[in-house]
């Protein structure tokens, strides 16, 4: 899977953004609050308000995304992209046990995927298929999500911030969850304004700014000399030399 994303135009939110992430590649979104990170993820997943267009091109595997109909996006969306977001409940039915949730993408299947019980098991949830989503914690809400996102073996994982509502020890482990049960093949591209973040799970790092990449390269080099002024005050603001 590639996605590739040139000339990317949302009102004068994102401007000319263009990056591609090629198969198994972990890609880094960073930038400040408000510098145009989620309406490009957005705009990727034919996820953006109503009231706002993307221009430009947005391609996964060849395949133009920004004129594709809703239909089209909704199976993508099920089978070769899948996301994450901050706030799990958004994504979860309160209504709806746990298990029911995690079979939720292959409703539409024949034959059926994996049973409930093994996805949860793969996240680190036995036993939760018959609870409802507000008798877990946040981070095993978060959880489920996952499970439910992986749960197709998508080729390109988007996470928006998936850990910032968490606290430091729970953050760790789905971090680690992400890492770990993405497969090799699959690419993922991971919003955050977590420097250590980035350092602890991608490869390469976009840096954007005022809705304009400014910056990209391999997080190593993005991390350890940056070369636009607005990396080297998001560097020296963060507290990364402390969380090594
Ligand atoms: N529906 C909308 N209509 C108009 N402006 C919007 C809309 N959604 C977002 N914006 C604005 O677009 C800019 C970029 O927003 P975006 O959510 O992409 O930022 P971000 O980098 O993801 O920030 P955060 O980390 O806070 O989510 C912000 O100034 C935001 O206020």
């Amino acid at each position: 899977m590639t996605l590739e994303v040139e000339h990317l135009s949302v009102a004068d939110l994102v401007r000319d953004v263009s990056f591609e992430v090629g198969a198994g590649e972990r890609v880094g979104l960073i930038g400040e609050s408000g510098s145009g990170k989620s309406l490009t993820a957005l705009s990727v997943l034919g996820l953006l308000p109503d009231e706002l267009r993307a221009t430009g091109s947005v391609r996964l595997d060849g395949q133009e995304l920004l004129t594709a109909s809703e239909r089209e996006l909704s199976r993508l969306r099920g089978n070769e992209m899948a996301m994450v977001f901050q706030e799990p409940m958004t994504a979860l039915n309160p209504a709806m046990r746990i298990g029911r949730q995690v079979t939720e993408p292959f409703r539409a299947h024949r034959p059926p995927g994996r049973p409930a019980a093994e996805l949860l098991d793969a996240v680190g949830l036995p036993g939760t298929a018959r609870a409802y989503p507000h008798q877990l914690s946040g981070g095993q809400r978060q959880r489920v999500v996952l499970a439910m996102a992986l749960a197709n073996d998508p080729s390109l994982l988007i996470c928006d911030e998936p850990t910032t509502a968490l606290d430091v020890t729970v953050q760790a482990q789905i971090l680690s969850l992400i890492k770990t049960s993405l497969s090799a093949e699959s690419s993922l591209l991971f919003i955050t304004h977590d420097l250590a973040v980035v350092a602890s799970v991608c490869d390469r790092v976009l840096v954007m700014h005022e809705g304009e990449i400014v910056e990209h390269g391999s997080t190593r080099d993005v991390l350890t000399s940056p070369q636009h002024s607005y990396t080297r005050r998001l560097l020296a603001a963060s507290d990364l030399e402390a969380t090594r």
